[in-house]
């Protein structure tokens, strides 16, 4: 695990959206996997920002995100499909049919997992990973369990969970309850995984992620295995660590 500890969250930005400007500077036809949440908004923009600048291009780009709210239609500015076209898709030139998410209205739900986990393959699989964290380590909506969850699954969030995204809703009893997500699997098969944490509110999830034990109670953990990982940290979320761990940048 390679880790990094920016000054502040627009540092933190601005690495991880040099490091998608590296990834498709180098493979133009690149397959991001991409995330949802606060923390990845800044390096959303900075990526919007060097579009502009015209120093990347989209074109030839395909993206899987990580997750989708069941049962929330995409007009629902809570969406995550309303979340990337806000904070992404609409300012860049992505072809539109090159876009995934998971579409947490199908009414099947099995089968949109199984056709979802054959698009990302079918694609040459992902490239590039962007993960968050939540405040219990899930990654996507993987919530802490028994068992590592291989490909897309429907998930019963967990009350924590709820209560944590009660933030972007008018109220908690409109926060769905289940979502559509990507599995610890498939998550792990990316060739390249870049996770992003900001706040103290993180840094235990952090801790976990780098020193406990893998067990699918911090799902997180899984990856200490990936040969390819890089954590992104403002100063507040690698205060737990131990300062021999990580580079300053
Ligand atoms: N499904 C998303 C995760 O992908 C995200 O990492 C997490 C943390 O969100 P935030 O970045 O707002 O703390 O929230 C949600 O649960």
């Amino acid at each position: 695990m390679r880790i990094l500890v920016c000054k502040n969250y627009d540092e933190m930005s601005k690495k991880a959206a040099q490091m998608i400007l590296s990834q498709v500077t180098l493979k133009p036809n690149s397959v991001l996997g991409l995330a949802t949440g606060s923390t990845p908004v800044g390096m959303y923009k900075q990526l919007v920002k060097m579009y502009n600048d015209k120093q990347i291009d989209f074109s030839e780009i395909s993206t899987f995100n990580l997750d989708e709210y069941y049962n929330l239609p995409k007009e629902n500015n809570q969406s995550y499909d309303y979340f990337m076209k806000e904070n992404l898709f609409n300012y860049i030139n992505i072809p539109k049919e090159n876009i995934n998410i998971p579409n947490g209205m199908a009414k099947d739900v099995e089968a949109e997992c199984e056709r979802y986990d054959k698009s990302i393959k079918d694609c040459g699989g992902v490239d590039i990973q962007v993960l968050g964290i939540g405040h219990n380590a899930h990654i996507g909506f993987n919530e802490p369990t028994i068992n590592f969850e291989r490909g897309t699954h429907l998930v019963d969030l967990k009350q924590s969970t709820i209560e944590a995204n009660a933030r972007f809703f008018d109220k908690e009893e409109n926060v769905p309850k289940k979502a559509i997500t990507m599995g610890t699997g498939s998550i792990f098969k990316a060739r390249k995984i870049m996770l992003l944490a900001c706040g103290e509110s993180k840094a235990q999830a952090i801790y976990n992620t780098v020193y406990g034990k893998v067990v699918p109670e911090v799902p997180a953990s899984i990856l200490q295995f990936h040969n390819d990982i890089v954590l992104i940290l403002d100063e507040e979320a690698a205060s737990k660590l131990k300062p021999e761990d990580y580079k300053i940048v």
